[in-house]
């Protein structure tokens, strides 16, 4: 059978100071392996729901697990624990006056004994992870770059690569392509998706454009004010689903869509 890599059960969480919960008694489980994507209007909760699950928020109700870790509601999951999860920003969140190849290799500080991490000390097998990732991500040439060199295509493939690099179990995505344009963001997705199933990790990445999600997920989920208002097989999604979720106009459509599932 297979494991579930996510179980979510009644989560509910709010941001400091905000009137309105940014996720609201959501319930889900994502199976090991699987292709996910969050879709959804700006607001929805994506990045919230994202970063919740990568351990980094705390004082939410509910219950989370993530590759059979529970969460505690009151505090973040310290960093050692989130060796098995890689995290994908739009944004791209590199160090930028460094280059590709240290970048790279800063994914494999989480699985560095902690003294060799401290001293920036990195071993044979880690630079034939770093240049091996570099190598699937097609930047094997831009390994001495500066990342500030770089276009938004190559840095988000050094993102992917420095990901890759952790070897992680669980991949999330924020809104990884939403930074390029359409041919290079089906590039992007085409890396990512491939990569991630190759090695057999669980992704999730979030989007606002519906058909990257249809082309790239196995699942679909549609958030809108902080709930899910429907969450099914790719398949399945109809397009009045997906205009819906989109339409400002009608308040009540995400209460209407939840027919779809
Ligand atoms: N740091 C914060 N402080 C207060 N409120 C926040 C904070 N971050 C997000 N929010 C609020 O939480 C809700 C969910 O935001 P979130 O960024 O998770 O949505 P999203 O679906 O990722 O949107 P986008 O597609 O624009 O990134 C929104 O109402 C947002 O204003």
């Amino acid at each position: 059978m297979m494991q579930d890599a996510i179980h979510i059960d009644d989560l509910s969480f709010g941001h400091h100071g905000a009137e309105q919960r940014a996720i609201d008694q959501i319930s889900l489980n994502i199976a090991a392996g699987d292709c996910v994507a969050l879709l959804g209007p700006s607001g929805a909760g994506k990045t919230t729901l994202l970063t919740l699950l990568d351990g980094r928020l705390r004082d939410w109700q509910g219950r989370v697990s993530v590759l059979g870790t529970p969460f505690e509601p009151t505090r973040a999951l310290p960093l050692a624990k989130r060796a098995d999860t890689g995290f994908i920003f739009q944004e791209f969140a590199l160090v930028e006056r460094s280059t590709v190849m240290r970048n790279v290799l800063n994914g494999r500080l989480g699985r560095m004994p902690s003294w060799r991490a401290l001293l920036g000390n990195v071993s044979k097998s880690d630079m034939d992870i770093a240049r091996s990732t570099l190598s699937d991500c097609g930047i094997a040439d831009l390994a001495d770059r500066r990342v500030d060199s770089l276009s938004g295509g190559q840095r988000q493939r050094v993102a992917i690569a420095r990901c890759l690099a952790q070897e992680p179990k669980l991949i999330f995505a924020d809104e990884p392509v939403s930074n390029l344009d359409p041919s290079r963001a089906a590039d992007i997705l085409t890396l990512l998706t491939s990569a991630a199933q190759a090695r057999g990790a669980t992704t999730v990445f979030s989007s606002h454009q519906p058909e990257l999600a249809r082309r790239f997920a196995d699942r679909i989920i549609g958030m809108r004010n902080g709930r899910i208002v429907f969450d099914v097989a790719t398949r399945d999604l109809t397009d009045d689903a997906t205009a819906a979720l989109y339409d400002d106009t009608d308040p009540a459509s995400g209460a209407r869509l939840k027919v779809v599932s």
